[in-house]
Protein backbone atom coordinates (compact mmCIF):
# COMPACT_ATOMS: atom_id res chain seq x y z
CA UNK A 1 0.00 0.00 0.00
CA UNK A 2 1.45 3.31 -1.15
CA UNK A 3 -0.43 6.83 0.40
CA UNK A 4 0.94 10.30 -0.62
CA UNK A 5 -0.38 13.61 1.17
CA UNK A 6 0.01 16.89 -0.59
CA UNK A 7 0.71 19.76 1.39
CA UNK A 8 3.34 19.12 4.13
CA UNK A 9 1.60 22.43 5.90
CA UNK A 10 -0.08 21.94 9.41
CA UNK A 11 -2.79 19.57 8.02
CA UNK A 12 -0.80 17.29 5.82
CA UNK A 13 2.23 17.01 8.03
CA UNK A 14 -0.36 15.53 10.98
CA UNK A 15 -2.37 13.57 8.28
CA UNK A 16 0.65 11.96 7.64
CA UNK A 17 2.11 11.38 11.02
CA UNK A 18 -1.12 9.83 12.00
CA UNK A 19 -1.09 7.42 9.02
CA UNK A 20 2.88 6.58 9.99
CA UNK A 21 1.67 6.07 13.24
CA UNK A 22 -0.80 3.67 12.36
CA UNK A 23 0.87 1.83 9.58
CA UNK A 24 -1.80 2.70 7.43
CA UNK A 25 0.71 1.90 4.38
CA UNK A 26 4.27 0.62 3.86
CA UNK A 27 5.26 3.38 1.99
CA UNK A 28 4.17 7.17 2.44
CA UNK A 29 5.28 10.33 0.23
CA UNK A 30 4.90 13.70 1.62
CA UNK A 31 4.87 16.38 -1.24
CA UNK A 32 5.04 20.15 -1.33
CA UNK A 33 5.79 22.39 -3.52
CA UNK A 34 8.10 24.96 -0.78
CA UNK A 35 11.96 23.65 -1.38
CA UNK A 36 12.73 21.16 1.42
CA UNK A 37 9.76 21.43 3.63
CA UNK A 38 8.36 18.04 2.64
CA UNK A 39 11.77 16.23 2.71
CA UNK A 40 12.83 17.80 6.43
CA UNK A 41 8.85 17.12 7.32
CA UNK A 42 9.54 13.18 6.32
CA UNK A 43 12.70 12.94 8.48
CA UNK A 44 11.90 14.23 11.09
CA UNK A 45 8.48 12.17 11.80
CA UNK A 46 10.16 9.08 10.67
CA UNK A 47 13.09 10.18 13.58
CA UNK A 48 9.60 9.11 15.67
CA UNK A 49 9.90 5.61 14.43
CA UNK A 50 11.97 4.21 16.29
CA UNK A 51 10.77 5.61 19.71
CA UNK A 52 6.75 4.93 18.18
CA UNK A 53 7.49 1.86 16.59
CA UNK A 54 6.45 1.96 13.68
CA UNK A 55 7.96 1.00 9.88
CA UNK A 56 5.90 3.22 7.21
CA UNK A 57 9.06 4.14 5.54
CA UNK A 58 8.56 8.27 4.28
CA UNK A 59 9.70 10.06 1.41
CA UNK A 60 9.46 13.53 1.55
CA UNK A 61 9.75 15.41 -2.20
CA UNK A 62 9.87 19.26 -3.16
CA UNK A 63 6.98 19.38 -6.19
CA UNK A 64 8.51 15.69 -7.92
CA UNK A 65 5.24 13.69 -8.92
CA UNK A 66 7.52 11.17 -9.90
CA UNK A 67 8.17 9.96 -6.39
CA UNK A 68 4.55 9.84 -5.64
CA UNK A 69 3.70 7.08 -8.60
CA UNK A 70 1.35 4.02 -7.97
CA UNK A 71 -0.24 5.16 -4.94
CA UNK A 72 -3.31 3.59 -3.58
CA UNK A 73 -4.95 6.93 -1.74
CA UNK A 74 -3.89 10.71 -2.33
CA UNK A 75 -4.80 13.04 0.49
CA UNK A 76 -4.34 16.80 -1.41
CA UNK A 77 -4.08 19.50 1.32
CA UNK A 78 -2.31 21.92 -0.20
CA UNK A 79 -3.79 25.21 -0.28
CA UNK A 80 -4.03 28.67 1.95
CA UNK A 81 -5.68 28.40 5.08
CA UNK A 82 -8.02 31.44 6.03
CA UNK A 83 -6.83 33.69 9.00
CA UNK A 84 -9.21 35.27 11.54
CA UNK A 85 -11.96 36.67 10.14
CA UNK A 86 -12.27 34.90 6.65
CA UNK A 87 -14.56 32.65 5.34
CA UNK A 88 -13.71 29.40 4.06
CA UNK A 89 -15.33 30.11 1.13
CA UNK A 90 -12.64 33.58 0.44
CA UNK A 91 -10.44 30.89 -0.19
CA UNK A 92 -11.55 29.76 -3.73
CA UNK A 93 -9.60 32.29 -5.95
CA UNK A 94 -6.06 30.82 -4.70
CA UNK A 95 -7.18 27.35 -3.77
CA UNK A 96 -9.26 26.43 -7.01
CA UNK A 97 -5.32 27.01 -8.80
CA UNK A 98 -3.87 24.89 -6.43
CA UNK A 99 -6.26 21.85 -6.39
CA UNK A 100 -6.99 21.36 -10.11
CA UNK A 101 -3.06 21.19 -10.59
CA UNK A 102 -2.21 19.07 -8.05
CA UNK A 103 -5.53 16.84 -9.08
CA UNK A 104 -4.27 16.76 -12.50
CA UNK A 105 -0.51 15.96 -11.60
CA UNK A 106 -1.27 12.79 -9.00
CA UNK A 107 -3.40 11.37 -11.75
CA UNK A 108 -0.40 11.33 -14.03
CA UNK A 109 1.28 8.87 -12.01
CA UNK A 110 -1.40 7.16 -10.07
CA UNK A 111 -4.30 6.37 -12.03
CA UNK A 112 -6.04 4.16 -10.27
CA UNK A 113 -5.77 6.20 -6.51
CA UNK A 114 -8.44 6.89 -4.70
CA UNK A 115 -8.58 10.72 -3.76
CA UNK A 116 -9.15 12.99 -0.38
CA UNK A 117 -10.05 16.45 -1.04
CA UNK A 118 -9.23 18.62 2.02
CA UNK A 119 -7.89 22.10 0.83
CA UNK A 120 -11.09 24.41 1.08
CA UNK A 121 -13.35 25.50 0.55
CA UNK A 122 -13.61 21.73 0.09
CA UNK A 123 -17.41 21.03 -1.08
CA UNK A 124 -16.33 23.32 -4.05
CA UNK A 125 -12.73 21.59 -4.15
CA UNK A 126 -13.98 18.10 -4.38
CA UNK A 127 -16.34 19.44 -7.18
CA UNK A 128 -13.58 20.85 -9.17
CA UNK A 129 -10.87 17.46 -8.39
CA UNK A 130 -13.99 15.47 -9.54
CA UNK A 131 -14.77 17.70 -12.58
CA UNK A 132 -11.09 18.09 -13.39
CA UNK A 133 -9.97 14.54 -13.35
CA UNK A 134 -13.11 12.91 -14.94
CA UNK A 135 -12.36 10.23 -12.12
CA UNK A 136 -14.91 7.68 -11.46
CA UNK A 137 -17.37 9.48 -8.86
CA UNK A 138 -16.80 6.96 -5.70
CA UNK A 139 -12.69 7.77 -5.93
CA UNK A 140 -13.41 11.13 -5.20
CA UNK A 141 -14.22 11.89 -1.34
CA UNK A 142 -14.07 15.38 0.29
CA UNK A 143 -13.26 15.23 4.08
CA UNK A 144 -15.38 17.62 6.40
CA UNK A 145 -18.21 15.80 7.79
CA UNK A 146 -15.86 13.33 9.81
CA UNK A 147 -14.39 16.50 11.47
CA UNK A 148 -17.34 18.30 12.07
CA UNK A 149 -18.88 15.24 13.33
CA UNK A 150 -16.09 14.70 15.89
CA UNK A 151 -16.40 18.59 16.96
CA UNK A 152 -20.60 18.05 17.06
CA UNK A 153 -19.21 14.89 19.62
CA UNK A 154 -17.10 17.37 21.45
CA UNK A 155 -19.81 19.81 22.09
CA UNK A 156 -21.97 17.30 23.13
CA UNK A 157 -19.27 15.68 25.50
CA UNK A 158 -19.07 19.07 26.97
CA UNK A 159 -22.57 19.20 28.19
CA UNK A 160 -22.91 15.97 29.04
CA UNK A 161 -20.20 14.96 31.05
CA UNK A 162 -19.84 12.18 28.44
CA UNK A 163 -16.40 10.36 26.99
CA UNK A 164 -16.86 11.56 22.89
CA UNK A 165 -16.03 7.71 22.61
CA UNK A 166 -19.59 7.22 23.37
CA UNK A 167 -21.57 9.51 21.52
CA UNK A 168 -22.65 9.06 18.40
CA UNK A 169 -23.12 12.16 15.87
CA UNK A 170 -23.36 13.41 12.74
CA UNK A 171 -23.13 16.74 10.88
CA UNK A 172 -24.34 16.46 7.19
CA UNK A 173 -24.31 19.38 4.62
CA UNK A 174 -21.62 21.55 3.91
CA UNK A 175 -18.47 22.70 6.01
CA UNK A 176 -18.86 26.09 6.10
CA UNK A 177 -19.58 28.04 8.96
CA UNK A 178 -23.39 28.52 7.86
CA UNK A 179 -23.84 25.46 5.94
CA UNK A 180 -22.84 22.78 7.75
CA UNK A 181 -26.27 20.88 9.40
CA UNK A 182 -25.31 18.81 12.30
CA UNK A 183 -28.43 16.46 12.77
CA UNK A 184 -29.02 16.73 16.67
CA UNK A 185 -32.77 14.47 16.13
CA UNK A 186 -30.18 11.63 15.59
CA UNK A 187 -27.61 11.98 17.85
CA UNK A 188 -27.07 9.72 20.92
CA UNK A 189 -25.04 8.62 23.98
CA UNK A 190 -24.77 4.97 23.73
CA UNK A 191 -27.99 4.90 22.11
CA UNK A 192 -29.87 7.55 24.37
CA UNK A 193 -31.30 10.17 22.21
CA UNK A 194 -29.48 13.55 23.55
CA UNK A 195 -32.67 15.49 22.49
CA UNK A 196 -33.93 13.57 26.01
CA UNK A 197 -31.17 14.79 27.85
CA UNK A 198 -30.43 18.27 26.97
CA UNK A 199 -32.69 21.37 27.25
CA UNK A 200 -33.75 22.90 24.09
CA UNK A 201 -31.47 25.35 24.71
CA UNK A 202 -28.24 23.65 24.94
CA UNK A 203 -29.18 21.67 22.36
CA UNK A 204 -29.00 25.09 20.10
CA UNK A 205 -26.10 26.11 21.40
CA UNK A 206 -24.43 22.85 21.15
CA UNK A 207 -25.54 23.20 17.55
CA UNK A 208 -24.52 26.64 17.09
CA UNK A 209 -21.00 26.18 18.86
CA UNK A 210 -19.97 22.84 15.92
CA UNK A 211 -20.86 25.17 13.16
CA UNK A 212 -18.39 27.59 14.19
CA UNK A 213 -15.93 25.19 15.11
CA UNK A 214 -13.26 25.78 12.47
CA UNK A 215 -13.96 29.61 12.88
CA UNK A 216 -13.67 29.24 16.40
CA UNK A 217 -9.99 27.70 17.06
CA UNK A 218 -8.66 30.08 13.94
CA UNK A 219 -9.71 32.80 16.09
CA UNK A 220 -7.69 31.26 19.25
CA UNK A 221 -4.35 29.90 17.18
CA UNK A 222 -4.49 32.54 14.53
CA UNK A 223 -4.76 30.45 11.54
CA UNK A 224 -6.57 27.13 10.85
CA UNK A 225 -6.37 23.98 12.84
CA UNK A 226 -4.64 20.92 11.98
CA UNK A 227 -5.06 18.32 14.88
CA UNK A 228 -8.24 17.10 14.72
CA UNK A 229 -8.41 17.80 10.63
CA UNK A 230 -5.11 15.55 10.61
CA UNK A 231 -6.69 13.03 12.80
CA UNK A 232 -10.26 12.90 10.66
CA UNK A 233 -8.48 12.69 7.26
CA UNK A 234 -6.64 10.00 8.73
CA UNK A 235 -9.85 8.60 9.77
CA UNK A 236 -10.98 8.20 6.27
CA UNK A 237 -7.55 7.19 4.98
CA UNK A 238 -8.15 4.16 7.11
CA UNK A 239 -11.69 2.91 6.45
CA UNK A 240 -10.60 2.60 3.05
CA UNK A 241 -7.50 0.75 3.41
CA UNK A 242 -8.60 -1.39 5.71
CA UNK A 243 -11.54 -1.69 4.08
CA UNK A 244 -13.40 -0.69 7.26
CA UNK A 245 -16.96 0.38 5.71
CA UNK A 246 -17.34 2.89 8.60
CA UNK A 247 -20.26 5.13 8.05
CA UNK A 248 -18.65 8.63 7.58
CA UNK A 249 -20.42 12.12 6.52
CA UNK A 250 -18.09 13.04 3.65
CA UNK A 251 -18.25 15.36 0.68
CA UNK A 252 -19.72 12.60 -2.28
CA UNK A 253 -21.46 13.41 -5.53
CA UNK A 254 -25.24 13.74 -5.43
CA UNK A 255 -27.37 12.64 -8.17
CA UNK A 256 -30.79 12.84 -7.04
CA UNK A 257 -30.07 11.97 -2.98
CA UNK A 258 -31.12 13.98 -0.56
CA UNK A 259 -32.99 15.79 -3.48
CA UNK A 260 -30.02 16.98 -5.27
CA UNK A 261 -27.92 16.41 -8.04
CA UNK A 262 -24.46 17.81 -9.69
CA UNK A 263 -23.49 18.80 -6.45
CA UNK A 264 -20.78 17.55 -3.96
CA UNK A 265 -21.78 17.68 -0.64
CA UNK A 266 -22.06 16.20 2.85
CA UNK A 267 -23.71 12.66 3.11
CA UNK A 268 -23.63 9.95 5.22
CA UNK A 269 -21.30 7.17 3.42
CA UNK A 270 -19.78 3.74 3.47
CA UNK A 271 -16.44 4.13 2.79
CA UNK A 272 -14.31 0.87 2.42
CA UNK A 273 -11.28 -0.63 -0.49
CA UNK A 274 -12.96 1.26 -3.52
CA UNK A 275 -13.56 4.28 -1.95
CA UNK A 276 -16.99 5.80 -1.39
CA UNK A 277 -19.19 2.63 -1.47
CA UNK A 278 -22.96 3.77 -0.93
CA UNK A 279 -25.20 6.22 0.32
CA UNK A 280 -26.93 6.12 3.52
CA UNK A 281 -30.37 7.70 3.18
CA UNK A 282 -30.88 9.34 6.95
CA UNK A 283 -34.85 10.13 6.13
CA UNK A 284 -34.50 13.81 6.74
CA UNK A 285 -37.84 15.65 8.37
CA UNK A 286 -39.12 18.32 6.59
CA UNK A 287 -36.97 21.20 8.29
CA UNK A 288 -33.40 19.28 7.98
CA UNK A 289 -34.58 18.86 4.23
CA UNK A 290 -35.19 22.30 4.27
CA UNK A 291 -32.19 23.20 5.26
CA UNK A 292 -29.91 20.72 3.54
CA UNK A 293 -31.37 22.49 0.35
CA UNK A 294 -30.19 25.79 1.70
CA UNK A 295 -26.95 24.28 2.16
CA UNK A 296 -26.53 23.01 -1.32
CA UNK A 297 -27.85 26.23 -2.80
CA UNK A 298 -24.94 28.46 -0.89
CA UNK A 299 -22.63 25.38 -1.93
CA UNK A 300 -23.94 25.51 -6.00
CA UNK A 301 -23.24 29.48 -6.01
CA UNK A 302 -19.35 29.16 -5.06
CA UNK A 303 -19.33 26.23 -7.55
CA UNK A 304 -20.31 28.56 -10.08
CA UNK A 305 -17.45 31.05 -8.86
CA UNK A 306 -15.55 28.23 -10.72
CA UNK A 307 -16.46 29.64 -13.88
CA UNK A 308 -15.44 33.20 -13.62
CA UNK A 309 -11.61 32.04 -12.15
N1 LIG B 1 -11.64 20.04 5.01
C1 LIG B 1 -11.29 20.28 6.26
O1 LIG B 1 -11.91 19.79 7.19
C2 LIG B 1 -10.09 21.14 6.55
C3 LIG B 1 -9.55 21.20 7.83
C4 LIG B 1 -8.43 21.99 8.08
C5 LIG B 1 -7.84 22.70 7.03
N2 LIG B 1 -8.39 22.63 5.80
C6 LIG B 1 -7.77 23.30 4.67
O2 LIG B 1 -6.57 22.60 4.34
C7 LIG B 1 -5.68 23.49 3.67
C8 LIG B 1 -4.30 23.41 4.31
O3 LIG B 1 -4.32 23.93 5.61
P1 LIG B 1 -2.96 24.01 6.46
O4 LIG B 1 -3.32 24.54 7.78
O5 LIG B 1 -2.22 22.74 6.34
O6 LIG B 1 -2.17 25.14 5.64
P2 LIG B 1 -0.58 25.34 5.58
O7 LIG B 1 -0.32 26.69 5.03
O8 LIG B 1 0.03 24.96 6.88
O9 LIG B 1 -0.11 24.24 4.52
C9 LIG B 1 -0.46 24.30 3.18
C10 LIG B 1 0.70 23.75 2.40
O10 LIG B 1 0.32 23.65 1.03
C11 LIG B 1 1.50 23.89 0.27
N3 LIG B 1 1.18 24.17 -1.12
C12 LIG B 1 0.68 25.30 -1.66
N4 LIG B 1 0.55 25.16 -2.99
C13 LIG B 1 0.97 23.90 -3.30
C14 LIG B 1 1.07 23.18 -4.51
N5 LIG B 1 0.70 23.69 -5.68
N6 LIG B 1 1.55 21.92 -4.46
C15 LIG B 1 1.93 21.37 -3.28
N7 LIG B 1 1.86 22.03 -2.10
C16 LIG B 1 1.38 23.27 -2.11
C17 LIG B 1 2.16 25.05 0.99
O11 LIG B 1 3.52 25.19 0.63
C18 LIG B 1 1.95 24.65 2.44
O12 LIG B 1 3.07 23.94 2.97
C19 LIG B 1 -6.33 24.87 3.76
O13 LIG B 1 -7.00 25.16 2.55
C20 LIG B 1 -7.32 24.72 4.90
O14 LIG B 1 -8.36 25.64 4.82
C21 LIG B 1 -9.50 21.88 5.55
O1 LIG C 1 -11.79 26.36 9.69
C1 LIG C 1 -11.05 26.25 8.72
O2 LIG C 1 -10.88 27.18 7.91
C2 LIG C 1 -10.27 25.01 8.49
C3 LIG C 1 -11.09 23.77 8.49
O3 LIG C 1 -12.07 23.79 7.51
C4 LIG C 1 -11.66 23.44 9.85
O4 LIG C 1 -12.86 23.26 9.95
O5 LIG C 1 -10.86 23.37 10.81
Amino acid sequence: MKITVVGAGAVGATTADNIARKELCEELVLLDIKEGIAEGKAQDMTQTAALLGFDTRITGSTNDYAKTAGSDVVVITSGLPRKPGMTREELIGVNAGIVKGVAENILRYSPDAIIIVVSNPMDTMTYLALQSTGLPKNRIIGMGGALDSARFKYQLSQHLGASPADLNATVIGGHGDTTMIPLIRYATWNSIPVTELLSAEAQQQIVADTMVGGATLTKLIGTSAWYAPGAAAASVVESIVRDEKKLIPSCVLLEGEYGQKDICLGVPVVIGKSGWEKIIDYKLNAEEQALFNKSADAVRSMNDVLKTL
